[in-house]
């Protein structure tokens, strides 16, 4: 069966590492209270508040205490759909400011332009929320990249290590799972990606393999067709 979408990791796979952690996780360290503190009454951000409490089982936890809550889930990057959706909102600013801008690896930039122009549709799946998503390529140094993009998937599909996730992703997208090629960085989700049936191909940038995928180090040497 031919490949007809291709479904992409971000952090590690077309965006360095480097950028999540030392640019975007501090600026929402360093940003995330006084959002909470100025918004904490906005619905938008209440119900993420009440999420937190949930996720924490903190359930009388005040504004403060979220806050302190939610810092500690950044430092240990946990994967906390609250966090993340607050996360996405914080950043919004800095990138409305000029403050942060997307980055996208120039060989990640120019596949997708191809394969978009190939046909292929094209589809993100991050921890990172999906208006966090939107920013990175919509405001990446390579200019706005969105309309490569013909949707995209966060925790709320679930969990990236879990196959049923990807299931519900393929369902979503209306294809079989071995018409989608599902690229990543990390061998737990291309492990559950492959069990619900989608092609896999890991990116390894700093070089070494990826134990059962098809690895690569750049998105230049990744063909499509070849499935
Ligand atoms: C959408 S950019 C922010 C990325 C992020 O918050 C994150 O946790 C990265 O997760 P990924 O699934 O892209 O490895
Ligand atoms: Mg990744």
């Amino acid at each position: 069966m031919p490949i007809k979408a291709i479904l992409t990791d971000i952090e590690g796979t077309t965006s360095a590492v480097s950028f999540v952690f030392d640019v975007l996780f501090p600026y929402a360290a360093a940003h995330l209270p006084d959002y909470v503190r100025q918004h904490a009454a906005e619905l938008v951000v209440a119900e993420q508040l009440a999420a937190v409490r949930a996720d924490s089982g903190e359930a009388n936890a005040d504004s403060e205490r979220c806050i302190e809550i939610l810092l500690g889930w950044i430092a240990e990057d946990r994967k906390a759909t609250p966090l993340k959706a607050l996360q996405g909102m914080v950043w919004e600013q800095g990138y409305r400011a000029g403050q942060l801008k997307g980055h996208v690896y120039p060989d990640a930039v120019d596949a997708l332009r191809q394969w978009h122009a190939e046909g292929y549709q094209l589809y993100v799946y991050s921890s990172g929320s999906i208006q966090a998503q939107k920013l990175i390529f919509g405001c990446s140094e390579a200019g706005d990249l969105s309309p490569l993009f013909s949707g995209y998937f966060d925790t709320t599909s679930g969990p990236k290590r879990e196959a049923g996730s990807y299931q519900r992703i393929a369902a979503a997208i209306g294809l079989p799972g071995e018409e989608i090629l599902f690229l990543s960085d990390v061998v737990q989700e291309l492990d559950a990606a492959q069990q619900a049936g989608l092609q896999t191909i890991g990116l390894a940038r700093e070089g070494g393999v990826l134990e059962g995928h098809d690895t690569v180090a750049s998105f230049a040497v990744i063909d499509p067709a070849r499935f």
